[in-house]
């Protein structure tokens, strides 16, 4: 918790109380739980779904990439965890706090405190009179407390601390337009850390970037995952992706469909190796999505045969004779 945060009011020990009673259930520890959940959109009287029961846990500390076509569902994903958006049903838990359930006081003081948001667009996420050192610094001093005594040095002393492990220390006294992209994106990664949120969520952050640039975005949000202690989640199109993160999720018609995760591997003699698998996921009820091209391959449709053997489920082609 940043110095400048203000004491826990009562509702929120409260909570924390009442999911400390919980008993451990589906994603208990996890910093966002989503379970089935769904988000219906209504224009001119059309309903689009675009998400369709999602699930998705991500554990405290990880640093995830999502993706997906265009139109899967990932920004109405990533705006419902920021709480700027709000599901239709189902339920959605980031750092213990259920996004169903809160009041609009409660999200106000979710989005200052709880997560923070770094979007594609450059501009966005800057405001071009202030310098990179006083961009960062306004989210706390829109805080309560910022005149309280040594709020304005503690300020300072954060915002040179995100400095420096972003590595833009000498950049401190520019403005916006006096930066590259590049610099532009890292300085709305410091912006969004400032309050230390347990989650930083990331739309498109490479989206204007060229790849080189944007490895050194990767960079940056690895820094804050590993050395500044917050969960990551970033969507993004970006094909390198998933050798940049240890988990990748891929998003398919609103849901979660399959996730790559890399795993580095020493070996007896020290040597290391990033072995990568992929996974398709297993809903609460018991469903998978085979990925297309295994049913293609199979000519696998409408029913296939299942069977469990001793370490694994076999999946067949329907069998027409039944043997
Ligand atoms: N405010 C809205 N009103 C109506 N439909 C919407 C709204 N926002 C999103 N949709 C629809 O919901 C679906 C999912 O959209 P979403 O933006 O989440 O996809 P995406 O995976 O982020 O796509 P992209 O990669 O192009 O940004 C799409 O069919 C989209 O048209």
């Amino acid at each position: 918790m940043s110095a400048d945060q203000a004491a826990p009011s009562y509702q929120d020990l409260r909570r924390a109380a009442l999911a400390a009673a919980e008993p451990s259930g589906y994603g208990a520890d996890a910093a966002i739980v989503c379970d089935r959940l769904v988000r219906i959109f209504t224009a001119d009287r059309v309903e689009v779904q675009a998400l369709q029961g999602l699930d998705l846990v991500v554990d405290r500390g990880d640093l995830v990439a999502l993706v997906g076509a265009s139109g899967s569902g990932k920004s109405t994903l990533l705006n419902i965890l920021a709480g700027l958006d709000v599901p239709t049903a189902g339920s959605a838990r980031v750092a213990g706090r259920d996004l169903l359930a809160m009041s609009a006081g409660d999200r106000l003081r979710y989005r200052r405190e709880v997560v923070g948001f770094v979007w594609q667009q450059t501009a966005r996420n800057l405001l071009p009179y202030l310098t990179v050192a006083q961009n960062i610094a306004l989210p706390l001093q829109l805080r309560g407390r910022a005149r309280s005594r040594g709020a304005a040095a503690r300020r300072s002393a954060r915002v040179a601390e995100l400095l420096e492990a972003l590595g833009m220390g000498e950049l401190a006294h520019f403005r916006p337009a006096q930066l590259s992209g590049g610099q532009q994106q890292r300085a709305a990664i410091a912006v969004a850390m400032v309050g230390d949120p347990a989650v930083l969520l990331a739309d498109e952050p490479t989206g204007e970037l060229d790849s080189e640039t944007a490895a050194g975005i990767f960079d940056a949000l690895r820094t804050v995952n590993r050395e500044l202690g917050a969960t990551v989640v970033i969507v993004t199109h970006d094909p390198m992706v998933a050798g940049e993160v240890r988990r990748t999720v891929a998003i398919r018609d609103g849901r979660t469909s399959s996730e790559v995760l890399r795993r580095t591997v020493v070996d007896e003699h020290g040597a290391e190796t990033v072995s990568e698998r992929e996974y398709v996921m297993l809903d609460r009820t018991g469903r998978v999505q085979l990925p297309r091209k295994f049913l293609e391959a199979l000519g696998m449709e409408h029913r296939v045969a299942v069977d469990l053997e001793p370490d694994h489920v076999a999946v067949r082609p329907d069998d027409p004779t039944g043997s």
